[in-house]
This record gives structure tokens, C-alpha cells and sequence, in this order.
């Protein structure tokens, strides 16, 4: 695992999008696509706001990424509250992506219905390849979720299902997330984590006993790929 700090949020994404741009050059050296999984969440967005600007909105080959979401609200597209909505706004309207690559959770149909389809995409993407994303960006909740994989869920254990709809009761709200095993077999994943009300949290997930049920960050541990912590001073304070 490897951990970099920024002196705050904007400093913080700067590094992101720096080693991001560096990353993706390396391995579209060695292979035709990119896959690159969006989160959503406050702490991207500024992430986002700077990949679809000069330098990164030139030099990065956003003709050869395909996008998927770690997970995503069952609101409609329209709905503000819509991850997948918000990385168009911020990133996807901006930058010379290719339509047919952008892979979004669909949530105009039942929740269990757009899973089980998105496990279909994702299969029939793969084809049976060992590994799976290139890149999975994650935000960390201030409770220790990650994905919607909130403390105290049944998925946070799933083994078999690569995507999985429930609903969520604290939020009112059916969620469609990733599953851990998949996320696992990632080549490389990285959390951006910013902020105070983060930092209690981060030091049970990075240096306490393992709790899943409590911390369910503790859960992505790529089995072959790489692990970053994309963390700021205020979120570092306690580790
Ligand atoms: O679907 C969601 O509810 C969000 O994507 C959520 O999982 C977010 O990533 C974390 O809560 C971190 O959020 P912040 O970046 O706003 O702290």
C-alpha cells in the first residue's frame, strides 16, 4: 500500500491527477482501452474539475478509457443526488470521451434488474480475463463506507455477485454497488479521502484491528493489484 499526503484538498487532487496522468500513459503503452471506475461523492469533484482542464483534458487519450461507477443511488439520471450525473457535469460533458464507453448503472429500472445487467455488461466487457479494472477510484464516508458498502451491511460480504442492489433504510434509498471480490481483482485502486471529520475513522481503517462490519474500507485489498491512499493532512492527523 502506498500512502500520499497533500497539504489539503486542492494540493491533494493536484497529486492525483498528476500520478493519474502518469498511470494511464504507462499502461496505454502496454494495451488499447483503459478502464477507469468513477466515484462519486464532494471529494472528486475536484479531482474531476482539473482532469477536464489544461494540461490533463489534452494529454490524457480520453478516446481509449471506458467508464464504469462503483456505485450509484437509485435516482433518476435527472436527480443531483445521481453519481453517474455528477462525473457528467464535472467530467465526462468536458472531455473528447467516446459515448459507447461510458457505462452508467441504470437507474430506470428496478435496482435488482440494472445490477444484474451491469454483472452482464461487465462479463460480456472481461470476457474472462484475469484482471479487471485498470483503475477504481474510492471515496471513503466519514462512517468508513466505501462503494455502498455502509457498516453493519449484508454486502459488504458478498463472495459470489459482482453487482448488488439493496435497500438501504438509513437513506431511504435502494443502492447498486460493486462488490468487494470484483473491486479486488483490480490492477489498481485508489482512495481520495479529505478532510477532519475523516481522520478518527482512517486510523481505525488503516491501522486498527479488521472490522469489517464496522469499517468496511478494510475490505478492498486488490489480491494482484496496487493500493493507494490519496489522503490530505486533515484526514492524516491521526495515523
Ligand atoms: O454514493 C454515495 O453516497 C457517495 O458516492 C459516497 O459513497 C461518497 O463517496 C463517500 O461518502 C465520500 O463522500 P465525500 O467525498 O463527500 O466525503
Amino acid at each position: 500500500m502506498e500512502i500520499h499526503i497533500g497539504k489539503n484538498s486542492k494540493d491533494l487532487s493536484s497529486k492525483l491527477a498528476e500520478w493519474f496522468s502518469e498511470y494511464i500513459q504507462e499502461v496505454l503503452g502496454k494495451q488499447d482501452r483503459f478502464t477507469f471506475v468513477l466515484s462519486g461523492g464532494s471529494t472528486p469533484k475536484q479531482l474531476y474539475a482539473l482532469l477536464a482542464e489544461a494540461p490533463y483534458s489534452e494529454s490524457i487519450p480520453w478516446n481509449r478509457i471506458h467508464f464504469f461507477w462503483g456505485d450509484e443511488r437509485a435516482v433518476p439520471f435527472e436527480d443531483s443526488r445521481n453519481n453517474a450525473r455528477m462525473c457528467y457535469d464535472e467530467l465526462l460533458d468536458k472531455v473528447p470521451v467516446v459515448a459507447e464507453n461510458i457505462h452508467v448503472m441504470r437507474t430506470d429500472i428496478a435496482p435488482e434488474l440494472a445490477a444484474a445487467e451491469y454483472e452482464q455488461v461487465l462479463k460480456t466487457y472481461f470476457n474472462g480475463s484475469e484482471t479487471t479494472f485498470d483503475f477504481v477510484l474510492l471515496g471513503m464516508g466519514d462512517d468508513g463506507h466505501t462503494l455502498s458498502l455502509f457498516p453493519g451491511t449484508q454486502v459488504i460480504h458478498e463472495q459470489n455477485d459482482w453487482v448488488k442492489a439493496f435497500f438501504l433504510a438509513a437513506q431511504d434509498m435502494y443502492r447498486i454497488t460493486l462488490t468487494a471480490p470484483l473491486v479486488n481483482e483490480a490492477a489498481c485502486v485508489a482512495f481520495l479521502a479529505t478532510g477532519a471529520g475523516k481522520a478518527e475513522t482512517l486510523k481505525h481503517v488503516l491501522k486498527g484491528e479488521q472490522n469489517l462490519d464496522l469499517y468496511p474500507s478494510q475490505i478492498i485489498k486488490p489480491a494482484k493489484g496496487q493500493l493507494h491512499w490519496f489522503i490530505d493532512e486533515a484526514a492524516a492527523a491521526l495515523i
